[in-house]
């Protein structure tokens, strides 16, 4: 199953192989690039945070010294420190320090007892704020007051706060006269606008597009500014910030998109003895982080992903490049495998290994042309030994067949052959042919030869009589030796009359043809020819056997036949 996923070309091996390896290289490098840039930005924007949140600490800080400060130098001019408290001229100084400050709301000056002794706009004039904390501590020192909403002045303000809850921070500072002793204490109430006028300046332009959010937090951990904010918004504590949850998001409620980059600075103390311990917070949707921490990841990812590609790429061109040669020997090996010969592995191969396996191949096709050429001389030559050996055998077959079918003894046909021959002409005859003649003849007293001269010499004259025998037929005519001392002749196209002719012709030769040692001997003969009425050739040869059986008796050296039944004597 495996191996059908693997490509059989070099080609795609190679491209396959290098895909896998920028796979294995590409991924972990993506991974990790993309976790340590992730890392990196989320620590990044954090950092941003911090920054942020400490430079609103730090205005706003400032800011809180700069209201005391004005209080605590007001207090100690020598208006206040000597002027009786009914004196008309701390209205104007008041109006003076409320106008250099758009968020000064009431600024007056109150007796030792708490009673309003002078005011902006003669607010509270005559009233006693004597419970009033900024009162009581203002008695003692520079005081600075938790945000609170508006009692006294609520009422009086109602117009410039349309309808909403004025909420104020108040500064306080105590008078003394020129010895020492308390004369009052000088207060002043700042609308807390002005910590949205303070976050303002230190927001950054693009706030909205980052969806950044600043908050200012009371030691009881409540948003006291902006104002209106859901009671069930959890601002995360500093000791939740310490810790980072879900890896550098902190929850703000129970929602679950409610996960924030979150970043805390404290507030400085204007005044350490009546500490505020604000601290400013800011945040931003883990939403909109991670949407620029994926932006980048898919920049690395393209950049990881086309590296990828080139390397592919590279790979492909690379291993074309390599399997050329390849092919290029495949293409000389399919020459050979068409019969083409004289064949050169050549080709111009840069690398070693190519190089020597083109060598080697050249080296094995040699060897195999060479062995081939020598292979087909070898069949040549066995061919050519085979085509002799058949010739010969032929030979000898139409030898051995030749002497199958003579007489060793005399080389007349053997009685085969005779008969053989006897067959052809019994089949001319019955087709229509001339009729042919038989003689058998046999040699008179031939035992009392051998027995005399021994059996070498009776051989002599069997070989004797059979040259006799030879000489006096014609070539068309067949004499065969077909038994001991007997012969035959096969006369065709031969009449009884003409073949009692020869075999007186025959008979008279013999018996005028001594024999050395033996001297004259003679021969009886018995003729047939064929008859009409023969069922087979053997019913010619059977008749002449019984004329000569009839020569023989008569007396021998003669030849007997119908027409001489007597027959005749030399
Ligand atoms: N030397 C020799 N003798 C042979 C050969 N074949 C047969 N004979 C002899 O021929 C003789 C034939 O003898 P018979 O059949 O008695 O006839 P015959 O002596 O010729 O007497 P008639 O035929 O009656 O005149 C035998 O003694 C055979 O051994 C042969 O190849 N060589």
């Amino acid at each position: 199953m495996l191996s059908e996923l693997i490509p059989r070309s070099f080609r795609s091996r190679m491209a396959a192989l290098f895909g896998l390896l920028s796979l294995l290289v590409g991924l972990p490098t993506y991974l990790y690039v993309s976790e340590v840039y992730r890392e990196q930005l989320l620590h990044d924007r954090r950092e941003y945070l911090n920054a942020l949140a400490n430079s609103a600490a730090t205005v706003i800080a400032e800011n809180l010294v700069e209201r005391r400060r004005e209080i605590e130098l007001l207090a100690q001019t020598t208006l206040y420190r000597r002027a009786p408290l009914d004196s008309p001229e701390f209205r104007p100084s008041l109006e003076r320090l409320k106008k250099s400050y758009p968020h000064y709301s009431w600024i007056g000056l109150t007796d030792t007892d708490g009673q309003v002794r002078a005011a902006t706009s003669d607010h509270l004039l005559g009233a006693s704020v004597a419970q009033r904390p900024w009162f009581q501590q203002g008695r003692h020192g520079i005081f600075t007051g938790d945000l609170h909403e508006a009692l006294l002045l609520a009422k009086l303000l109602q117009e410039q706060a349309q309808g909403q809850p004025i909420r104020f921070i108040d500064f306080a500072a105590p008078v003394y006269d020129d010895a020492g002793a308390l004369r009052g204490v000088l207060a002043s109430h700042a609308h807390w606008h002005w910590a949205g006028d303070v976050l303002q300046a230190v927001r950054p332009h693009n706030a909205e597009e980052l969806a950044l959010d600043l908050f200012i937090v009371n030691r009881n951990n409540e948003v006291i500014y902006p104002e209106n904010i859901p009671a069930q918004l959890k601002v995360p504590t500093p000791e939740q910030l310490r810790h980072t949850q879900s890896g550098h998001f902190h929850s703000w409620g129970q929602a679950p998109d409610n996960w924030y980059l979150t970043a805390s600075a404290a507030i400085k103390n204007p005044v350490p003895s009546t500490p505020l311990e604000w601290r400013v917070v800011a945040r931003q949707p883990e939403q909109t982080v991670l949407t620029d921490v994926r932006a980048l990841q898919q920049v690395i990812l393209w950049a990881t992903g086309l590296a990828g590609m080139a390397f592919l790429l590279l790979a492909w061109i690379g291993a074309n490049h390599m399997s050329r040669p390849l092919e290029h020997l495949t293409r000389i090996a399919h020459r050979i495998q068409h019969g083409e010969e004289n064949v050169l592995f050549d080709g111009d191969f840069d690398a070693l290994e190519l190089q020597r396996l083109s060598h080697a191949l050249q080296g094995m096709y040699s060897t195999l042309a060479a062995q081939k050429d020598s292979l087909a001389q070898s069949n040549h030559r066995l061919e050519a030994k085979v085509a002799e050996r058949t010739a010969e055998l032929q030979r000898l077959n139409v030898e051995l067949d030749k002497q199958a079918r003579t007489d060793t003894l005399t080389g007349l046909p053997n009685r085969r052959q005779t008969y053989e021959r006897l067959e052809e002409e019994f089949v001319r005859f019955q087709r229509g042919h001339e009729p042919y003649s038989v003689l058998m003849l046999d040699i008179d007293f031939f035992k009392k030869i051998n027995d005399n001269y021994g059996h070498a010499t009776g051989d002599i004259v069997l070989q004797r009589v059979a040259q006799v025998l030879r000489q006096s037929v014609r070539d068309v005519d067949l004499v065969g030796r077909v038994g001991g001392e007997e012969f035959m002749a096969l006369l065709p196209m031969t009449r009884l009359p003409q073949a009692l002719l020869v075999a007186e012709k025959i008979r008279q030769t013999v018996a005028n043809t001594p024999i050395e040692p033996v001297g004259q001997i003679t021969i009886s003969m018995g003729a047939q020819e064929v008859g009409v009425a023969d069922q087979s050739k053997d019913k010619a040869v059977e008749l002449a056997d019984e004329w000569l059986y009839q020569a023989k008796k008569s007396g021998r050296n003669r030849v007997a036949s119908e027409l001489t039944p007597e027959a005749t004597t030399g």
